[in-house]
């Protein structure tokens, strides 16, 4: 069914500071579908990713609704259990994706064999991600490197609910068009998925997004399909569409 923000607003009280980074945040991010969330840097894009995950940072505090497959989540042993089938995050570093002490190809074994969706050798050819570099610690790895290791680990538990955090940021046009494909395919064969991306040239070349979500300080400022938020002419969407 997808995943749902309801009128979510998340404060953050670092002691020195006190900061609004979502402000009454409406997202759906329906099966089947690509949902792009595109926003200037800073807006709170992450924040979403993150509150989808019930992995907001310690010292947030938040109010509203998240809804996943039509359920509520109530509190964090509801996060649990949903966290891998259910719902999965590509964080926008990749690095975040692994623990540092062992080899990239322990931990995409250890995620293989724990949930037994995608195969190993499916979910690195669908990530472009050598499987020569599996002996290597996440450290180790290249920005493009580790940005695919980690979409390979997202893949792997074959989440109904798939959060890409920016899964092309490092990686130059042949290979990003590539991870399209893999998000086109994987919203196809049934997942919900949100990507979270500056990259407007891709969006348009490859007409990949179903919807568009644009977001300026913590709120969402248009919604739509491409054709729609290109004909918008408010200063803030035109920068994104008429550069
Ligand atoms: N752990 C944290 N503690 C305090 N503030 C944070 C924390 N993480 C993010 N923020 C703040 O929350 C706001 C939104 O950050 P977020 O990472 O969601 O932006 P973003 O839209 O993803 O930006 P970018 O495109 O640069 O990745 C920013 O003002 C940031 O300073
Ligand atoms: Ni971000």
């Amino acid at each position: 069914m997808g995943a749902e923000l309801r009128d979510v607003t998340v404060h953050i009280d670092t002691g020195r500071w006190s900061e609004t980074v979502l402000d009454g945040m409406d997202i759906v991010v329906p099966d089947g579908q690509i949902t792009a969330l595109l926003g200037e840097s800073g807006c709170g894009k992450s924040m979403v990713a993150a509150a989808l995950n019930g992995r907001l940072p310690e010292p947030a505090r938040s109010t509203g609704q998240v809804l996943v497959n039509g359920d509520l989540v109530q509190d964090r042993r509801h996060w649990l259990r949903l966290r891998g089938r259910t719902i999965g995050l590509l964080p926008q570093a990749g690095v975040d994706a692994f623990s540092p002490t062992e080899t990239v190809g322990a931990q995409l074994r250890k995620l293989e064999n724990r949930h037994r969706r995608w195969t190993l050798d499916d979910a690195c050819a669908a990530a472009h991600y050598p499987t020569d570099l599996f002996d290597l610690y996440p450290g180790q790895h290249s920005g493009g490197q580790i940005q695919r290791a980690a979409f390979a680990a997202a893949l792997l538990p074959g989440p109904d609910i798939l959060v890409a955090d920016e899964p092309t940021a490092s990686l130059e046009t042949d290979l990003a068009y590539e991870m399209w494909v893999t998000l086109y395919k994987y919203a196809r064969s049934g997942g919900a998925v949100l990507a979270i991306t500056h990259d407007v040239p891709m969006l348009t070349a490859t007409q990949v997004a179903d919807h568009l979500v644009l977001m300026r300080a913590g709120k969402v400022t248009a919604t739509g399909d491409l054709t729609t938020l290109q004909a918008q002419t408010d200063p803030y969407t035109r920068g994104f569409f008429h550069p």
